[in-house]
């Protein structure tokens, strides 16, 4: 199934349905009478909750959770933004499909079903300081490969990126949705130095210049300042919306992705949960913008999907706390 515009998206985005809180509130009951303190195991709970809300089961048992990391490449990269050549994004998505990257480990330590999509890398998007990343149907295109991309069977879905660059194009589209500064917004991404850092200031600021008037609409930043992998990501969050699959956030790129359906639709974003927060500088403030409390904070600036895939190890513990523990009745346990 495809969409065939951003105004069908974001139709369907206005008409899903939200959790089911008679589940939620069959969770919240159940949660009352297992063997703890109450509120004991904290953000746990807290947890359980959304995720039975989301699933419609107040008792969930398997989690079948799917990780997608979306590729692409960006025009800017020729402008020293990265410490890295553009050629590791094609590089890295065959370490992606030998099995070899971080976020094939953690997929592996958590159970996840994890698939790679690679966006036309030989055709980078345009440079962002001299117009558009993508023309109507790149745009559409990578929305729909993301789209297209959920499993309606998954329990829990992360989506994930690679794309040389991204942080910088991340860090516009942040700047443009949220207003600000440049400096707001960049980081050192894969590790640059401070003439790599004013270099991504710079182009951030001739971007929004460049564009400026134009970036009223979230999806027009998302097709003028993003790219392809970001966009296939957008699309991916706002599927599992549709379907209510529960989502996990990762860092600064898939919350950038984020933020386009959040200033779009108001509601877009409440199957979410932000999995980690990044040590990217800007992803602190993006996380606030998206009124979102990280549920781990490991200092990880990889992106990938990896800060999200660890947080899945969370939800487990927290649907295993919810659905396995014996109440005070079964247990024999005096109640307070
Ligand atoms: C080997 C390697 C593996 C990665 N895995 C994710 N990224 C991360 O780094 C990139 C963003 O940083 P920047 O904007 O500085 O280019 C993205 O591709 C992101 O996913 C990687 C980067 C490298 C070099
Ligand atoms: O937070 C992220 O997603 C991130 C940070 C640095 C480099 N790549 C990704």
């Amino acid at each position: 199934m495809t969409i065939g515009s951003v105004a069908e998206l974001l139709a369907e985005l206005r008409a899903a349905p939200g959790p089911d809180l008679a589940a939620r509130t069959a969770a919240q009951a159940r949660d009352a009478q297992l063997t703890k303190p109450p509120g004991s195991l904290g953000r746990l709970e807290e947890i359980a909750l959304w995720y039975a809300g989301w699933q419609g089961d107040p008792r969930p048992s398997g989690l079948a959770p799917q990780i997608v990391i979306f590729a692409g490449n960006h025009g800017i990269a020729a402008r020293g933004i990265s410490a890295f050549p553009a050629e590791v994004t094609a590089q890295m998505v065959g370490n992606f499909r030998a099995g070899g990257a971080a976020v094939n480990q953690l997929a592996r330590a958590f159970g996840a079903s994890m698939t790679v999509q690679a966006l036309d890398l030989d055709r980078p998007t345009a440079d962002f300081t001299e117009g558009p990343a993508m023309d109507d149907t790149d745009l559409l295109a990578a929305l729909n490969t993301g789209w297209s991309s959920v499993d309606p069977g998954a329990g829990l879905l992360v989506v994930g990126e690679m794309g040389i660059g991204n942080t910088t194009s991340a860090a516009a589209m942040a700047c443009a949705l949220f207003g600000g500064a440049p400096q707001d917004w960049i980081g050192r991404g894969t590790g640059v130095d401070a003439a790599g850092l004013q270099r991504k200031a710079d182009v951030v600021a001739t971007g929004l210049a460049h564009h400026a008037g134009a970036l009223a609409d979230p999806f027009e930043v998302l097709r003028r300042l993003g790219g392809r992998e970001i966009a296939a990501m957008t699309g991916a969050l706002a599927r599992a919306r549709v379907l209510r699959i529960p989502v996990l956030l990762d860092g600064f790129i898939a919350s950038a992705a984020a933020a386009v359906l959040a200033r779009a639709v108001p509601a877009a974003l409440d199957h979410c949960l932000a999995g980690h927060c990044s040590a990217e500088a800007g992803h602190a403030r993006l996380l606030e913008a998206l009124d979102k409390a990280p549920i781990l904070s490991l200092g990880l600036r990889l992106g990938e999907g990896s800060g999200a895939a660890l947080a899945i190890g969370i939800v487990q513990g927290a649907l295993a706390c919810h659905s396995g523990m014996a109440t005070f009745a079964e247990a024999g346990v005096a109640g307070g």
